[in-house]
Order: structure tokens, then sequence, then C-alpha cells
């Protein structure tokens, strides 16, 4: 019976984050089930980036409980926090690629962190291959990110936060300044890796293509709190006038 209620991959529980007198998130919670593309859609700096860096450990909360992949976030030592990012992998809104280093280099880059030499002299070639063959770019090995486009260096930056296979997958932005065109392929192809490895996403958008291509549902982020949490056809059909903004 309620045996068979899922249990969350994140859950964000009453959480507060002041900077100064700017009350940024008011006993905000959330839970992130397995499988799940959510989608956080809230106005620009109502704390949706703050959000994501407080369930990464990049900001504390003042107050409130995070608990990422059963580990109580706030609680955990340095080289626990570091194993547990190794099971999340970030897309960053800059693509935070290493503009001196080729392709092949920047996809090696958590392998070197998180693998020892021996797994890497074993593995790393064929997962630096796999990860470009999921985005479509194994052809750029060997460029360097100048050499490619917007897209594509999104997509390489998709290919690198896959490589070490995370359970949870955290986007920030992902389509930002990119064509209509271009950013409708990246929606489809986080769809389909996130198929391929079953992996929980969380996806932080204002792209409402991209958040009816990738979501299963979305919290809407309005004045600090979970305002609305439901699918997209449903939220788009609101006549809430704080809700309808978003889809007018
Ligand atoms: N390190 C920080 N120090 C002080 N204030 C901060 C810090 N980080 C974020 N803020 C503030 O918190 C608020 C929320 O910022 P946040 O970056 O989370 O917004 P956002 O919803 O992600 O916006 P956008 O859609 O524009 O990226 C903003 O008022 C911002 O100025």
């Amino acid at each position: 019976m309620e045996e068979s209620v899922k249990k969350p991959v994140i859950e964000v529980k009453n959480v507060n984050k002041s900077f100064g007198d700017n009350h940024v998130l008011k006993d905000f919670s959330m839970s992130v089930f397995p499988g799940e593309n959510l989608v956080i859609l809230g106005k620009s700096g109502s704390g949706k980036s703050v959000l994501i860096k407080c369930i990464i450990s990049l900001i504390q909360a003042d107050e409130g409980e995070i608990i990422v992949l059963d580990r109580p976030i706030q609680d955990l030592e340095q080289d626990e926090l570091d194993h547990l990012r190794s099971e999340i992998g970030f897309l960053f809104q800059s693509n935070a690629l290493y503009d001196s280093m080729t392709v092949r280099e920047n996809l090696e880059f958590p392998l070197r962190i998180h693998w020892t030499k021996e797994q890497r002299a074993k593995g790393a070639e064929a997962a630096v291959k796999e990860a470009l063959e999921d985005v479509g770019l194994l052809h750029t090995i060997d460029m360097m990110p100048s050499e490619l486009s917007g897209g594509m260096k999104k997509r390489v930056a998709l290919a690198r936060a896959l490589i070490l296979r995370p359970k949870v997958i955290l986007y920030d932005e992902p389509t930002t300044g990119l064509d209509p065109i271009t950013s409708r392929g990246i929606s489809e192809l986080m769809l389909s890796v996130q198929k391929k490895y079953n992996a929980t996403s969380v996806i932080i958008s204002h792209d409402l293509n991209c958040i009816k291509i990738t979501s299963n549902r979305v919290i809407m982020l309005i004045d600090g709190t979970c305002y609305a949490d439901d699918t997209y056809d449903a939220l788009s059909k609101s006549t809430d006038p704080k809700i309808k903004e978003f889809f007018d």
C-alpha cells in the first residue's frame, strides 16, 4: 500500500536563505523523485540558482534540511561531500569548459579527480568516446572549445556532466543564448540522456519550449516559496495571474 510511494532522490525541507535583508528562500520545500525531470520556473532573481547551489552545498542554507541521495548535505564532511558530488552532474549556464584544453581533455577532467590512475588507463578512452557519442559529437574529440559553436559547447558540457554516470543531473538554464532550433535539439538530447541513464534531473529554465519538451513536473518558485507544483500542461492552462504571466 503505502510502500509503493517512491522515496525522493532530493528532499528540500523548510529551507530559508537570506543575503542581508534579501530573504530569497522562505520556508521552501520540495521533493524530487527517481527518474523525474523536474523544472524549476521563476522570475530572474527569484532564487532558482541559490536553491540549486544549496542542493550541492555551494551555498549554505540558513535553516531547514536538504537530503540528497539519502545523505543530509549540511552534515557531510568534505570527503563525503566530494563523493556525493561525483554522483551529481552539473550543466552550468556558462558551460564552464576549459578553453585551454581540447574536448577530450575537458571530458577527462572529472575522471582525473574521481578515478584512479588504473581506472583511467583502462577505461578513460572508452568513457570519453561514449559520452561524446551520446551527444553526437565524437568528431570534435581533438578540437578546442573555441572551434565549437554555442550549441556544440553545450553538448560537450553535457557529455562532461554525463561521464561519471551521475544519478542526478542539475541543469542551470541549459538553453540560454541558443537559437530556437539549437535549443530544441538540446532539450531533446536532455530527454534522451535521461532515458538512457534513468537519471533524475532538476532543470532551471525560462524557455517554455525546453520546459514543454523536458519536464514531467514544474515547480514555480515565486516569492521564495513553492507557489505551484504541477505538470506543464496544467500550469499553462492556469488562470492564476501569477502563473499565467509566465505562459502568456
Ligand atoms: N552570493 C550571493 N551574495 C548575495 N546575494 C546573492 C548571492 N547569490 C544570489 N544572491 C541574490 O539572491 C537572489 C536570487 O538569485 P539567483 O541567482 O538565485 O536568481 P535566479 O532565480 O537564478 O535568477 P536568474 O534567472 O536571473 O538566473 C538575487 O537577489 C541575488 O542578487
